[in-house]
């Protein structure tokens, strides 16, 4: 009870940034989902090459979102970053589906990581706007496609979600307090 009780209020009062990276294919929307959490609007951005750094008070919990750039030669140096990671915000594009067998193996690389083993895993499945017929999947398709059910020994959750109109994200954050409250 006392680990409990300290930990708690270690996250919620002494204002500990709570580390977590939001990774994903180029183009799936990181950063736009970024800035419209923070920032409550669409913001446009180029392709991100490097990091962006948002610090975000929610629900008591500090929250340090960083996003990474997902171009594939940018790829290989995300894991300098996964040190002290208590979440993962993977972002999908559901409008993609042709690279969703190359997001599974990002995944995959992401769910072996030393450094991760015990961070929560939160799957973002992002452009919900657009239209089922042209092809956008829903969320239990791209579920489906990523194997997440086959994970184990991993606490995680998939959203459907919308980056331009903000559909799914609050939820999504929601799911993280909620369990990082109880770890
Ligand atoms: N329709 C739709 N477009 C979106 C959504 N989210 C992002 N986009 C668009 O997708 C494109 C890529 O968005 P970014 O946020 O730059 O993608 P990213 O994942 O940060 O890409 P990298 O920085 O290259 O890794 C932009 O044109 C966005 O406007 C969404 O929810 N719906
Ligand atoms: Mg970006």
């Amino acid at each position: 009870m006392g680990v409990t009780f300290s930990s708690l209020w270690s996250r919620l009062f002494s204002k500990r940034e709570t580390k977590v990276l939001i990774l994903g294919l180029d183009n799936a929307g990181k950063s736009t989902i970024l800035y419209r959490i923070t920032m409550g609007a669409v913001v446009a951005s180029a392709p991100t090459v490097g990091s962006n750094h948002e610090i975000y008070d929610y629900k008591g919990v500090r929250f340090g979102l960083i996003d990474l750039g997902g171009q594939s030669s940018l790829r290989s140096s995300w894991s300098q970053y996964f040190a002290d990671t208590e979440a993962i915000i993977l972002v999908i594009d559901s409008n993609d589906a042709a690279r969703l067998s190359l997001a599974k193996t990002e995944l995959q690389k992401l769910t072996k990581a030393d450094e991760l083993r015990s961070s929560l895993l939160l799957v973002l499945a992002n452009k919900q706007d657009l239209p089922a017929e042209e092809g956008r999947l829903t969320p239990a398709q791209v579920s489906e496609a990523l194997g997440l059910t086959d994970l184990r020994e991993r606490e995680w959750q998939i959203m459907g979600c919308s980056a331009l109109t903000g559909l799914g994200l609050m939820e999504g954050m929601d799911w993280l307090v909620t369990k990082l409250e109880a770890k």
